[in-house]
């Protein structure tokens, strides 16, 4: 696929784990396919780091740990925001480079970059100010805390927001003075070295931030490695569950951003068309593939019918096809296996008694080098009951299952009746009434009357099963560092003894 930038294909050609400041092709012989979802067509062979290159890069980690942990966050700090203005200054190349990965909309693919450029160097400006605490206690004595890094950090990623998941784990891993060995998705690997050479550039010492490919074996070693303090992982539940429980072995921390499936409750006093805008945002973004989607959506009875109207009316006008052409608004699904898993979710609905209200098919763009590659289109479910299985479990894809509900208690109610916690959102010109349903719902974030905003400052994570810990925001510090207390004695120790 041609991209009429240069540069993105040569990020699928070089080595792509990135150890101790350097591009490196690992030792073992065991490797995975990269595909291009736009096209369908085999980019690469990417080899697999086994323990082998683990230990290697784990090594390279500890040692850079000792000077990396005694640098002033200041100085670590102006070295972040020193890699945000590089990232800004490579963007196009960035965002096209993630197309390549992802198949998202080349303007998605922007949005994202700029957004991790606002992060890292958002991380980099407040970790001065990320102390500890001076507690006065009795005759003079006092304490103080110092927040500590925890050491090596270990990541792992999903495959739908690539740089944002480097980004998003390594900027406050860094900022705190730890050093990270990260792993991406096996199916988007080519980002997160773009930016172990920009943080390099940016001047962070060589082994700060280290990559390493591989699909679940490899994420296997490096979350049950000893040496590893603690692992930050988004991605499935059950993944993500196996993760906890080989962390629970060393006792390491753990940060889980996990799967959802986020409720999205519309009253009949919404300002429709936000409504209906809302409600695209919270199904169709990045083809649907996103954690905090809004996926059930609640519609009170009285506006079903309008609402659909516009809903249909305005997803029919979304363009499908090449990801890299500035009109396109749907891209293509990560993969031939997730797009056949969307498909059999939606023909399991009908199944169920759903209607396909409009769309839930494959596409084949007019573009002949786009025939093979992996296109849906948006699909809208009603006739849908909460029991269904469309409606409970995560499809991760473009399927919105709309319900109806006469009042708040009742939406509340079957609003909290899912495993996940992850988002959830309200329609209402009502303010009270928003801010009242937003204290019953139990999810870790909430929109009024917008849908899937992350302003770099705010935290991001989940309820339930739908994660722990949290990523953006100041927050986020302080599941990157320890608390060291110490006592100071001004007096004579008292002792009975
Ligand atoms: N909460 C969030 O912030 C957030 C954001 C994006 C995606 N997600 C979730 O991610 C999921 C989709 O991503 P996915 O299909 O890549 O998820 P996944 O759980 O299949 O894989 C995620 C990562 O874990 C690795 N992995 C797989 N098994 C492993 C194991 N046993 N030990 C260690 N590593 C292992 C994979 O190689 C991959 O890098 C969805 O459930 C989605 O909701 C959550």
């Amino acid at each position: 696929m041609s991209t009429g930038i240069a540069g993105t294909s040569k990020q699928v050609q070089t080595p792509l784990n990135y150890v101790g400041g350097q591009r490196l092709t690992p030792s073992c012989s065991d490797s995975f396919n990269l595909f291009s979802p736009a096209t369908g067509e085999k980019l690469r062979d990417v080899p697999a780091s086994n323990e082998k290159d683990i230990q290697n890069v784990v090594d390279k980690a500890r040692e850079a740990f000792h000077s990396w942990s005694r640098e002033s966050p200041f100085n670590r700090g102006k070295i972040l925001k020193k890699a945000a203005d590089i990232i800004r200054s490579r963007s196009e190349e960035l965002a096209r480079t993630e197309v390549l990965d992802t198949g998202k909309p080349i303007w998605e693919a922007r949005y994202d970059i700029e957004g991790c450029a606002d992060t890292i160097e958002y991380y980099g400006g407040i970790i001065a100010n990320h102390n500890g605490d001076f507690i006065q206690v009795e005759g003079g004595s006092f304490a103080y805390t110092i927040r500590e890094p925890l050491g090596v950090v270990g990541g792992i990623g999903a495959w739908n927001y690539p740089f944002q998941m480097a980004s998003w784990k390594s900027a406050p891993a860094l900022a705190c003075g730890n050093t990270m060995v990260f792993k991406p998705s096996p199916l988007t690997p080519l980002t997160a070295v773009m930016l172990g050479e920009i943080y390099q550039e940016a001047g962070l010492p060589d082994g700060c931030y280290n990559v390493i490919q591989g699909e679940r074996e490899t994420g296997e070693i490096l979350s049950s490695h000893p040496d590893i303090d603690k692992i930050t992982f988004t991605g499935s539940v059950p993944t993500g569950s196996n993760i906890m429980a080989a962390c629970a072995k060393d006792i390491k921390h753990v940060t889980l951003e996990l799967g959802g499936k986020s409720p999205l409750i519309i009253f009949a006093d919404s300002n429709l068309d936000n409504a209906v805008k809302g409600a695209m945002l919270a199904n169709f973004s990045n083809q649907g593939q996103v954690c905090s989607n809004g996926t059930r959506v609640f519609v009170e009875k009285s506006i079903v019918k309008p609402f659909l109207e516009k809903l249909v009316e305005r997803t029919k006008a979304m363009v499908i096809g090449n990801p890299n052409n500035e009109d396109t608004t749907v891209g293509a699904t990560i993969s031939q296996e997730q797009a056949e898993c969307v498909l059999k979710y939606i023909q399991i609905g009908q199944s169920e008694g759903a209607k396909i209200y409009y769309g839930g098919e494959r596409v084949k763009p007019s573009d002949s080098s786009l025939q093979n590659g992996y296109y849906l289109k948006p699909c809208i479910l009603t006739d849908c009951q909460d029991t269904m299985r469309v409606v409970q479990e995560e499809i991760f894809g473009a399927v919105m299952s709309v319900l109806t509900f006469d009042c708040e208690d009742e939406v509340v109610s079957r609003a909290n009746n899912s495993e996940f916690g992850l988002a959830g959102g309200v329609f209402t010109k009502d303010l009270s009434r928003a801010h009242r349903v937003v204290r019953k719902m139990e999810t870790g974030s909430l929109y009024v009357n917008n849908y899937n905003i992350y302003p770099v400052g705010v935290p991001f994570g989940g309820y339930k099963k739908s994660g722990l810990g949290r990523e953006n925001g100041k927050d986020t510090l302080d599941y990157y560092s320890q608390i060291k207390s110490v006592y100071v004695e001004m007096n004579d120790v008292d002792c009975p003894y």
